[in-house]
């Protein structure tokens, strides 16, 4: 469309109404503009990293007749001015610049000093004491703010005029203060290392706008040390190299230009030089590249599992078989063959793995084990890798169950754990559960704080995900057969009646899980059961009718979807992903209603009383990544909310709010190492890149009384037939195999 252009300098000033679209990639943004003497408002567009209703803007650029728009008003360059009118000064005030400060308060502070405000705050400020509500204390916290702001301005100003949002240009002034410009003028790139949720396509933004060139080496070498982590982040504990040059090439957009593999393998040599990736030659001759910690911990493990694996412990195996029958005749059970197996190995063994699927013991033989243990005079700790694992850990034993950053003293000021090789913990025998979930980095600190002497019990699922951090921890040990284990098959007759156990059992085995039908162990009532919904809009609608109808009629009075149900997804993304889903279930459970307040930020939108999940460990709030806890409070003037996590009340500065997800709909990831009551599982072929048989192995084994499946027989199939769907590089098996073995 062609636009006419009227004249080419013009200037303008006025305040900023309202922002019609922004895009927050480029920052193009329409806005409309309230003008001095003119009755309609001003339709502006321009580039603006960041500007907000209220602020006064004096602009320059041209009139343009839009074919469709009309005239408008085409900005090249702008500058905020100080705001000259009442609206104006109650706007900018109140636009949540200065925390203790929210609408209602800006209304009463303009309303008392009129057009000197913002002359008061910054010479008299003091006589904000003089308005009614307004005390010494929240006149302390606006100095304090008013003053950061001061000092934040120019910094923002830089980085707004290099496309920084200003969420991001807050972070990096908070990490480097005052060195803030400088360090983003040195390498713009190191802002993906040190600020989370700064990534390296915001980094690379800032640096094209800096003008550094797509092929300089501080680019390339940006590329190849973001392919390598995001590669980690997928799981994997290092990338041949070929692999890493060609990600690094698509990553940059490099990859038609003649002689780059050359060029980026040259700056991974020079990465290797300055220690940021460690390369170790592979069987063919070719390298592996690692993240250094990465080498560290896969060496290191290898290296102390290897000292662990010694000849079995001197045990009195009478007195075992002996201690066996009394107990097991007391606790009225009797051991199947490979449950027995494993309580012997588990007397002798300095270290063991206990493996098994829902139902087969894994809980009934740890409980034996570390009976036996105490009973032999040992001390027993005992961990999982999150909290909800940990709590469900301590029901089932009746012991003690810690997670394995508190068993290790984690200090989250120094980042470290305080139990390690030089302060191991004190203790005969530990017993980690849902060791699927452990990272080659999290296993390696915790060998490092298990003394050498102490046994070790190591209980899992390897069907189930892999652990979110790189590695896949247990099935290399197990691979590697180096390590004592026993796998238990049989489901015990209890187990077996349920449907979401036998079903489990049945996808791992690569067949089709069945719904109350031929064949299926019955039940009075089923507690597996299947919806089938073609459209992915249906899946949404039968997943309503589930929680409004079905559900209720169910499970009976006690019935609380908010606190009972967790809807699984495969995915985020898509209309039957967790993103969507949250947004049509915070309608469902938790709607509007006049005494519930709610904040919209960007495309989210928080409401009092909402579950919501933490999505990064937070040791300043005391509060990790997986917990769920619901809304209690927004207060929108304070701007902060407070989140019920179990009872403890716990503070959010609305800045803060990304670590902060809706929980309706979580994906199966996320929920690894949890269960809840009742588990809604949309699976349809939308899912489709995610499909795989440990994905729903997992998600279905997170029920413990009902699950419900919707979608389609087709996506069910895909997802039963889809095995090992991600290979991960790892070489912690050939590691633990080429290890020297101690005599047996
Ligand atoms: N030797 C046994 N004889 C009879 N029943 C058993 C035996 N071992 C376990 N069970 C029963 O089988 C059921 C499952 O056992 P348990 O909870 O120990 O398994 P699990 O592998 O920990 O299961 P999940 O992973 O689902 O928690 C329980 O009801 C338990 O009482």
């Amino acid at each position: 469309m062609s636009e006419k252009s009227w004249a080419t300098t013009a200037e303008l000033e006025g305040i900023l109404e309202r922002i019609t679209y922004h895009n927050p990639e480029n920052g193009y943004t329409v806005a409309r503009l309230q003008v001095r003497g003119q009755e309609d408002l001003v339709t502006v567009v321009g580039y603006f990293p960041h500007i907000q209703p209220g602020q006064t803007l004096k602009l320059w650029g041209s009139w343009k007749e839009h074919p469709q728009y009309g005239c408008q008003f085409s900005a090249d360059r702008f500058q905020e001015a100080q705001p000259a009118t009442l609206t104006g000064i109650e706007k900018y005030l109140g636009s949540g610049l200065i925390k203790g400060v929210g609408p209602a308060t800006a209304k009463r502070i303009v309303q008392h000093f009129g057009l000197e405000t913002l002359q008061v705050i910054e010479q008299q400020i003091g006589r904000l004491r003089e308005v009614p509500g307004v005390g010494s204390y929240r006149v302390q916290r606006i100095e304090q703010a008013w003053q950061e702001q001061k000092s934040i301005k120019e910094v923002m100003l830089f980085l707004q005029s290099h496309g920084v949002s200003t969420t991001h240009a807050v972070k990096i002034f908070k990490t480097y203060g005052d060195a803030a410009i400088a360090t983003v003028q040195r390498n713009p790139y190191q802002l993906a290392q040190d600020i989370w949720g700064i990534g390296f396509k915001t980094a690379d933004q800032i640096a094209q706008n800096l003008g550094i060139p797509a092929d300089s080496d501080a680019r390339l070498q940006a590329g190849l040390s973001y392919a390598l982590l995001t590669a980690t982040e997928e799981g994997h504990c290092y990338l041949p190299i070929e692999a890493l040059i060609t990600q690094a090439a698509a990553l940059l957009g490099l990859t038609d230009q003649a002689g780059i593999r050359e060029r980026l393998r040259e700056n991974a040599r020079q990465l290797v030089r300055q220690d940021q990736i460690k390369a170790e030659k592979l069987p063919d001759g070719s390298a592996a590249c690692y993240h250094p910690p990465l080498y560290v911990a896969e060496v290191g493990l290898a290296d102390l599992l290897q000292q662990r694996l010694g000849s079995p412990l001197p045990v009195d195996r009478e007195r075992v078989h002996h201690w066996l029958s009394r107990y097991t005749e007391q606790q009225g059970i009797q051991l199947s063959d490979q449950q027995y197996q494993a309580v012997l190995m588990a007397a002798q063994q300095p270290i063991l793995i206990l493996t098994g699927g829902p139902g087969t013991g894994k809980t009934t033989t740890t409980r034996t084990i570390t009976a036996l243990w105490r009973a032999m005079g040992k001390t027993v700790l005992q961990a999982s890798p999150t909290g909800r694992a940990a709590q469900r850990l301590a029901e089932v034993t009746g012991q003690e169950a810690k997670t394995i950053h508190r068993l290790l003293e984690f200090d989250p000021r120094l980042m470290r754990f305080k139990r390690d090789l030089d302060n191991p913990l004190v203790t005969d025998a530990v017993v980690i559960d849902e060791v699927s979930m452990i990272d080659l980095v999290l296993a390696y600190h915790l060998f490092k704080g298990i003394p050498p002497q102490a046994q070790v019990l190591l209980v899992g699922d390897p069907d189930q995900l892999p652990s979110v951090g790189p590695g896949q921890v247990l099935r290399d040990w197990i691979v590697s057969g180096r390590i004592p284990s026993v796998h238990l098959t049989q489901v015990f007759r209890q187990a077996a009646q349920s449907q979401i156990v036998s079903n489990a059992h049945r996808i791992n085995q690569g067949r089709m899980p069945q719904f109350g039908r031929d064949g299926a162990p019955r039940r009075a009532e089923h507690d597996c059961q299947f919806v089938e919904a073609i459209e992915p809009e249906t899946v949404v609608q039968q997943i309503q009718t589930l929680i409004t109808e079905t559900l209720p009629a169910q499970m009976g009075a006690d019935w609380d979807p908010l606190e009972q149900l967790q809807v699984l997804c495969p995915m985020n993304r898509g209309l039957v992903g967790a993103n969507h889903l949250n947004t049509v279930l915070q309608a469902l459970l938790n709607p509007p209603q006049p005494n519930r307040t709610q904040l919209e930020r960007g495309k989210r939108l928080y409401r009092e009383g909402d579950r919501v999940i933490q999505l990064r460990n937070n040791y300043d709030l005391g509060i990790f990544n997986g917990d769920l806890g619901r809304i209690g409070s927004i207060d929108l003037e304070e701007q902060q909310m407070h989140i019920d996590f179990g009872g403890r009340l716990v503070p959010y500065d609305f800045a803060d709010l990304n670590e902060l997800a809706l929980a309706y709909a979580i994906t199966i990831h996320r929920a690894q190492g949890s269960e809840y009551p009742v588990v809604i599982l949309p699976i349809h072929t939308q899912h489709f890149p995610m499909l795989s048989r440990n994905l729903l192995y997992t998600g279905l084994t997170r029920a413990k009384q009902r699950a419900w499946l919707v979608g389609t027989s087709k996506a069910i199939a895909i997802a039963v037939r889809q095995v090992n769907a991600q290979r991960r590089y790892t070489h912690l098996a050939q590691r633990l195999q080429s290890a020297r073995l101690l005599p047996q």
